[in-house]
């Protein structure tokens, strides 16, 4: 089992609170998280992703229980397991973009500058990796931001919104390799999304909040 989340609920304030669906993913499955805005869907990726502590319930990914590790050792273990694809992209400013796909492999004790390279050729950009990540157009920073959550080649892709600011072309290609690499590496994908061009690529929905 890649991922098993159980009797999740959390709570930002005491009128803002959730209780979120259990969800088990093995080894190649992917999963779409639907829900209208404010649902939560963000708030379940942080919770999946390690970023965000619920009040109640596990998450275990690849068998280790996340919450039960402290500080570090959840950094590291996420750096090297977890690739999350967030809404903005999260970059290192003051660095080109193969500085911060070296920066992901470095911290996980990884050297994947081969899979880098071929992961921006395929979501083209490659032509960019010497280039400053403040040059980038919105939707390059997206695609440099797919290729840092997959450097590491975790067990587990989580991506809120991928395509949120990509053309045609590139949404498909984004879908594409998340697809490929998630198949390729044996890890199980969740993608959040309200794009109807990705809802098409994943068979199995859960959708969250009110229904
Ligand atoms: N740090 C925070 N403090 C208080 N409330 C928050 C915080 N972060 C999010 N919320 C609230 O929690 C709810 C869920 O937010 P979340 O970002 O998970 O929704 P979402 O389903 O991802 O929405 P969207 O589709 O608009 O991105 C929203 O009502 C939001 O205002």
């Amino acid at each position: 089992m890649i991922l098993q989340a159980t009797q999740l609920s959390f709570a930002y304030n005491p009128t803002v609170s959730f209780q979120l669906p259990d969800i088990q993913l093995v080894a190649g499955d992917e999963l779409l998280v639907l829900g209208k805005s404010g649902s939560g869907k963000t708030t379940l990726l942080n919770i999946l992703g390690g970023l965000l502590k619920p009040q109640k319930g596990e998450v275990k990914v690849n068998g280790t229980s996340l919450y039960t590790l402290q500080g570090n050792s959840l950094d590291k273990f996420r750096g090297k397991n977890i690739g999350i694809v967030f809404q903005k992209p999260h970059l290192l400013s003051a660095l080109t973009v193969l500085e911060n796909l070296e920066v992901a492999n470095y911290f996980a004790g990884k050297n994947k500058r081969v899979l880098i390279e071929k992961n921006l050729e395929e979501l083209g950009i490659v032509h960019k990796k010497q280039s400053k990540v403040t040059t980038l157009s919105e939707g390059e920073a997206q695609r440099v931001s797919i290729a840092r959550a997959l450097a590491n080649e975790p067990k587990l892709i989580l991506a809120d919104e991928p395509t949120a600011s990509l053309d045609d072309d590139n949404a498909e290609a984004v879908i594409r390799l998340l697809k490929s690499q998630a198949k390729r590496l044996g890890a199980a994908l969740v993608v959040v999304t309200h794009d109807q061009r990705v809802k098409n690529h994943i068979a199995n929905h859960l959708t969250i909040g009110d229904l």
